[in-house]
């Protein structure tokens, strides 16, 4: 299912005296199936184009296209429920929405409220436990007992059980340690890959981006200035110090590298790729 925003505004507000831009003309498709980051500083208009993709926010002007749904100021609240099964949104700091006593009731929600069978739904909370990576007695435990990571996980897997075809993330990994942060980018890129979930990313770690992400569109003041692969957006430097956006930690080594007369071609963006430029310079084999 493909999405696509065509000359997208939002104003917050619209109609009084407060009223504010949230985004501006914005065109711009996420294809199905892929794994797309936004990038762009705090007010940027990441989270106003997030609440697009599940008409949380319908445009003030232009379309959504969401699969068979077309979204305009106009569209009516009734029958979006199909739309809010098919695109899963994961806030930040998820955790805060689990209310449940027990985590296999926290996870069997959103399915039973959509009609699924008290039966089916806790087969499905047995296996969303899984797919995020925790341990089959986690079900029956308080989600309050869990730890900070595990509550976020049982939140994760309470919106994957809603069978989505999209999962929007937004800054999913934000107050997790480092080790905690690489594990639940790893889960996202598992669910990417073995469930073919298209994924949408809001994050500020460029890693991230340069890790697991296919296209990324890069938001400023509202506006979409840029989009393209993580390689096209990551080797125009003089353009990212412009925007004072960051850059992957290895595109930034090899850029110091490149100065002291080592050569890359194409710039590197995984630790991977610059130790496979870096070591024939280096005079070793390199790893094929
Ligand atoms: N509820 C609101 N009412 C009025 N203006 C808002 C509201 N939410 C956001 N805005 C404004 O809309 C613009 C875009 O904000 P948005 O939250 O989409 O940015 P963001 O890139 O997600 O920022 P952050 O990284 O801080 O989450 C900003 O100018 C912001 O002040």
């Amino acid at each position: 299912m493909d999405i696509t925003f065509d000359h997208v505004d939002f104003t917050y507000q619209a109609g009084t005296p407060f009223a504010g831009d949230g985004i501006k003309d914005v065109t711009a498709t996420i294809h199905d199936g892929s794994y797309t980051a936004i990038i762009g500083h705090t007010g940027s208009g990441k989270s106003t184009i997030l609440q697009h993709l599940n008409a949380l926010l319908k445009p003030t002007k232009g379309t959504v296209t969401i699969g068979d749904f077309k979204i305009t100021n106009e569209t009516s609240n009734k029958n979006l429920k199909p739309l809010r099964q098919k695109v899963g949104m994961v806030f930040q700091f998820a955790e805060n929405q689990l209310f449940e006593q027990t985590v296999a009731k926290d996870i069997a929600f959103g399915p039973k409220n959509f009609g699924v069978s008290e039966e089916d739904a806790a087969k499905l909370a047995e296996q969303m436990v899984k797919l995020v990576g925790l341990p089959d007695d986690v079900l029956e435990k308080s989600p309050f007992d869990l730890s900070g990571g595990q509550m976020r996980r049982v939140a994760i897997a309470g919106v994957l059980a809603m069978q989505p075809e999209v999962l929007v993330l937004d800054e999913p990994t934000a107050g997790l340690d480092p080790a905690g942060r690489q594990e639940m980018m790893r889960m996202f890129d598992q669910l990417h890959k073995e469930q073919g979930l298209t994924i949408v990313l809001v994050t500020h770690q460029m890693d991230d981006v340069a890790d697991y992400a296919d296209h990324v569109l890069v938001m400023e003041a509202g506006h979409l200035v840029k989009s393209g692969s993580p390689r096209e957006i990551f080797s125009d430097e003089d353009w990212l110090n412009e925007k004072q956006l960051g850059v992957p930690t290895t595109t930034r080594m090899a850029n110091r590298l490149k100065r002291r007369g080592f050569v890359f071609d194409p710039m590197p963006l995984t630790e991977a790729e610059l130790a496979d430029q870096l070591v024939p310079q280096l005079g070793g084999a390199s790893r094929e």
